[in-house]
């Protein structure tokens, strides 16, 4: 067996694989996207035989990118979209129906009717989450409620539930193992993340039998073996973490008070709260940040749904730019005497207003707005959603005073350094950008190299941390209350209920 390690990161439009060389460096890589589906207004699900496909194909695409044979990899590990949901036949594998992807509004009805019954405090407090659609449980109700037969078949143990890290190892260990890491069981509104158990009172209010959930790891743990026939030599899966939590690893934010936050389709920032479960005041999520030697770590979440979306909507919506990158170049160019804001809130808004009914808006258009102002309020918009983010978290968690606050992020949109920039300049603090960007992969591969020792420990592993950039803030402070003001109130006047 060889010293490299194969990180499969399982997202939301595509997946990627990644061969990583001892050295931590990126040997082979091979990412496919897969057809999205949806069948109705606010319904988005995925088909279980597609990630499949591409967790097979681009596996086999980065061991031949890096030029190298199965048995050369000591390790997989694991990281995926988080809260979707798979259900399958345990005795055939078959899928009972498409995945009920996390952003699927589906569920609105049970998480009011929960609401109603007054069920969210109880909710919140075993699983630091919100009765918002977002999350796992509601979807696997919603499934064993309008099949036919599933929920009996489900509780005769015939049915297996799993977040994709679980449906993928059940295929890939052959069916042999049922199981999950503590991150993934953390965004299901099922496991109760303080006592680290499945809630059988959650359970048994959603109406959800136990017998179909997986077993609970740790996110370093002996999670089973690829087959043979699948790569070409038996792999052990050591590493389980879903994405946001893989990210935060990879960002090696071990340390209470560190901070990171990926900007991808969504924008995801999690502050890592060390031991203490932080119970939030200001709708940020409370969730695992990783779970090692039995000891967890928590962190504060909070989540926007449209980041680099946004700016995908420039490109294929209004088509005022040919590429992500153009945003930038217009951003600079834009009048910088005009104020005009854009409320990205295309599908609601998410933390901290948890708004599922808002749409998006603009505000202070005059005549003279055209396609560079509209970039550059674009961008922005990811900064000061990030900003209200990290205000919610210094309520929650003083001890994550703003002046020592350094943000460090990740994903596709921070290779913008005009977004950068005027992240650091509204936050008022520095913005750390990484010289290697995958870092939820990374993440994933350090889970996996360190328990198969070949990889360094967790305090080895955060000192190969590099910076490639830090961007310092620049705006003058009244400028930077000026424009925080008025985005307040454009936020304000988009918000569903005023
Ligand atoms: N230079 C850029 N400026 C602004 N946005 C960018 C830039 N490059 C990429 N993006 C945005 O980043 C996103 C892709 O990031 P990625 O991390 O690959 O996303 P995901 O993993 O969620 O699919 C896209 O939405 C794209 O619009
Ligand atoms: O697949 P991504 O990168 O869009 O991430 C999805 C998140 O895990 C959803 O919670």
């Amino acid at each position: 067996m060889g010293d490299y390690i194969l990180a499969i990161d399982q997202g939301t439009t595509s997946t990627r694989a990644i061969v990583f060389a001892k050295d931590q460096t990126i040997a082979g890589i091979d990412q496919q996207e897969f057809a999205q589906h949806f069948p109705k207004s606010g319904w988005v699900e995925h088909n279980l035989e597609d990630i499949w496909r591409t967790v097979v194909e681009t596996c086999k695409g980065a061991i031949a990118d890096a030029g190298i044979a199965a048995s050369d990899i000591a390790a997989i590990g694991i990281t995926n979209q988080r809260e979707t949901v798979a259900l399958w036949d345990r005795a055939t594998g078959e899928p009972a129906g498409k995945a009920i992807v996390w952003q699927d509004r589906r569920t609105s009805a049970i998480c009011d009717a929960l609401k109603a019954d007054g069920h969210e405090a109880l909710f919140t407090e075993r699983t630091g989450l919100l009765l918002d659609p977002y999350f796992s449980g509601t979807k696997v109700k919603w499934m064993l409620d309008e099949v036919d037969g599933l929920r009996a078949r489900s509780k005769a143990g015939e049915i297996a539930f799993g977040t994709i890290d679980t449906f993928v190892i059940w295929r890939l260990t052959g069916g042999a193992r049922h199981v999950t890491d503590a991150t993934n069981a953390a965004r299901t509104l099922m496991y109760n993340i303080r006592e680290n158990r499945w809630d059988d009172e959650l359970l048994s209010i959603l109406d959800v039998p136990a017998a179909m959930l997986p077993e609970v790891l740790d996110c370093a743990a002996d999670f089973g073996t690829a087959k043979a026939d699948i790569f070409g030599a038996e792999i052990p899966i050591y590493g389980v973490a879903g994405d946001q939590q893989a990210a935060t690893i990879g960002n090696a934010c071990f340390q209470p008070g560190m901070l990171k936050s990926t900007y991808g389709t969504g924008c995801f920032a999690l502050l890592n709260t060390g031991e203490d479960a932080v119970a939030s005041q200001n709708r940020l999520l409370t969730t695992i940040a990783y779970r090692l030697d039995g000891k967890t770590i928590y962190a504060l979440e909070g989540s926007i749904f449209m980041a680099g979306a946004t700016v995908q909507w420039l490109r294929d919506g209004l088509k005022i730019i040919d590429t992500a990158a153009r945003s930038g170049e217009m951003a600079d160019a834009a009048d910088p005497e005009q104020d005009v804001y854009l409320v990205p809130a295309f599908v609601g808004l998410g933390a901290p207003h948890w708004d599922a009914e808002a749409r998006g808006a603009m505000f202070g258009l005059t005549r003279a707005t055209g396609p560079n102002e509209i970039a550059k309020a674009t961008l922005e918009a990811v900064c000061y959603q990030t900003r209200d983010l990290l205000e919610a978290m210094h309520k929650d968690w003083p001890e994550a005073s703003g002046a020592e606050t350094t943000l460090r992020v990740d994903g596709g949109m921070v290779a913008s350094d005009w977004t950068m920039q005027r992240l650091a300049d509204l936050l008022d603090a520095p913005v750390d950008r990484p010289t290697v960007l995958e870092t939820t992969a990374l993440g994933a591969a350090w889970l996996a190299g360190s328990r198969a020792g070949v990889w360094p420990d967790r305090d080895g592993f955060a000192a190969t941390w590099a910076r490639d950039r830090r961007f310092e803030p620049q705006m003058d402070a009244d400028e930077r209350a000026r424009k925080i003001a008025g985005w307040d109130d454009a936020v304000s006047r988009t918000l569903s209920e005023r």
